[in-house]
């Protein structure tokens, strides 16, 4: 039986959403399990670039939310209201809910994740801190061991890409916002990224789930990129910095004693200078990363596209996916066909069938060779005859200096498959003035 899909949102996010559910093949084989039922959408009669039925698409949202057949309602309209209200009425409907609204997240945590306890349903919200990367579901789980003491993260995509163009380019701080916006990675008002408000609704739900508590956003110290300016991005270059919109949370006292309940939290977002060798200073453009220290693993780092349609659909699909899962375990009459337990289609090993794997020698990739030759003249001609006779071309050939009396030659190729590569290496080998190939190396 399929699980019933309703879809508040037919935009950035929403579109990227339903083009996966749409589109399952050479995915895992549960999204064919997956239906979508019902869209809601603020206008029926915009162009849409994903191919529905155009029966299945309503202005009435409360309809979705309520419809016994839904089993899963993805919110994806954004804003908080009537965001908000419609999470909470699929709540009180039975519905499992995923979303990638921080912004009512990060507000209504308290109200919305009560009100799913009560009602036993699953809210899920990887979307909604860093997009496309896994962050909130390693919290959760596969970090769970750990005692967490700090996060520090990128985690608004239009602040990095504004920065990093202002960096690279010394651009204009509005024109930069301006193409952010129109490729989606800004937030309806931009206002919400710009000044830190995103970055701010992101790390709370971060520390809340690392720290173990609710946070309250008002508490959360906040402030924007709008004073940055060129000039300050130079000086900081100068001075071997890179300038980042950070967002941090961390337990202020390590060593917290749980009797006397000294705990206590740093939660900030603000323009930081980053020492360029440090690991965020290399995340640029829409890029999000989140570094993650906990005791025992140490540092662990997160890092992709944090915003987009495609990446946030990703990680919109996957908590689908992990509650049709438990959905599947629950409805599957508890056992497999030998009688055992069902087990979760996630968490389980469900492939019988063995891979192909390619031979290496069809492997297409770059080459370097060091060869060792007699410094005579027209050897790196015969060197460049033997690689064209199998198809090996090559990016550069330069002769490095002498050694042991022989030149050394180093050569680099094009893309190029590897059992030509070698065959072309078999006959230089059998040039009488080629004396060795001491190596021979991949090149990324
Ligand atoms: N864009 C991104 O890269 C990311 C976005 N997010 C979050 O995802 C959510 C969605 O963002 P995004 O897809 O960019 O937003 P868009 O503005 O692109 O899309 C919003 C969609 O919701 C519909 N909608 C909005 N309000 C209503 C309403 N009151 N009634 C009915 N339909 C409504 C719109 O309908 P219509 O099409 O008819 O106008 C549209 O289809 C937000 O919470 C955002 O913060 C999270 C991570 C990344
Ligand atoms: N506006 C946000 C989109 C995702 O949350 C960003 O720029 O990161
Ligand atoms: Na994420």
């Amino acid at each position: 039986m399929a699980f019933k899909v309703g879809l508040l949102g037919l935009g950035t996010v929403g579109t990227g959403t339903a083009d996966i559910l749409l589109n399952p093949s050479q995915r895992h084989p549960l999204l064919k399990e997956l239906e979508i039922h019902r869209v809601g959408v603020r206008s029926l009669d915009k162009a849409r670039t994903v191919n529905l039925p155009p029966e299945l698409l309503t202005t009435d949202l409360e309809s979705i939310v309520t419809d016994p057949e839904v089993d899963i309602v993805v919110e994806v309209i954004g804003g908080l209201e009537p965001a908000r209200s419609l999470i909470l009425q699929a709540i009180a409907h039975g519905k499992h809910v995923v979303t990638a609204n921080k912004a009512v997240i990060a507000r209504y945590n308290d109200e919305i994740f009560t009100a799913a306890t009560d009602a036993g349903v699953y809210v899920l919200i990887e979307a909604a801190v860093a997009g496309g990367i896994p962050v909130i579901e390693p919290l959760k789980q596969s970090l769970c061991a750990n005692r967490l003491q700090t996060i520090t993260g990128i985690v608004n995509g239009t602040t990095n890409y504004i920065l990093s163009r202002m960096q690279s380019e010394g651009s204009d701080f509005n024109a930069v916002l301006a193409d952010a916006q129109q490729l989606g990675y800004a937030e309806a008002d931009p206002t919400a990224d710009v000044d830190g408000f995103d970055a701010a609704d992101k790390i709370a739900i971060l520390a809340s789930l690392a720290f173990g508590g609710r946070i309250k956003l008002e508490e959360v110290h906040r402030e924007g990129i709008r004073q940055i300016t060129a000039a300050d991005i130079t000086y900081a270059d100068k001075l071997g910095f890179v300038i980042k919109l950070l967002a941090t949370a961390k337990r202020d006292n390590p060593t917290f004693d749980e009797a006397l309940n000294s705990d206590q939290l740093q939660v900030r977002v603000h323009p930081t200078l980053v020492p360029k060798d440090h690991p965020l200073a290399s995340i640029n453009g829409v890029f999000n990363a989140v570094l993650i220290e906990g005791d025992p693993v140490g540092q662990v780092m997160f890092f992709g596209p944090g915003a987009g349609s495609g990446p946030t659909a990703s990680a919109v699909v996957s908590d689908i996916l992990n509650i049709a899962a438990i959905l599947k375990v629950e409805r599957g009459s508890a056992v497999q066909a030998n009688g055992k337990p069902l087990l979760d289609p996630l968490l389980a090993c469900s492939h019988q069938h063995y891979c192909t794997i390619a031979p290496i020698e069809e492997l297409e990739t770059r080459f370097y060779a060091r060869v060792l030759a007699e410094d005579s003249p027209g050897v790196i001609g015969r060197l460049g005859t033997c690689f064209g006779q199998h198809n090996v071309s090559l990016e550069s050939v330069v002769q490095i200096g002498l050694r042991d009396n022989r030149a050394e030659i180093v050569v680099i190729t094009h893309h190029v498959r590897e059992g030509n590569f070698r065959q072309a290496l078999q006959e230089i080998k059998a040039v009488d003035a080629i004396a060795d190939i001491p190596s021979t190396l991949r090149v990324l």
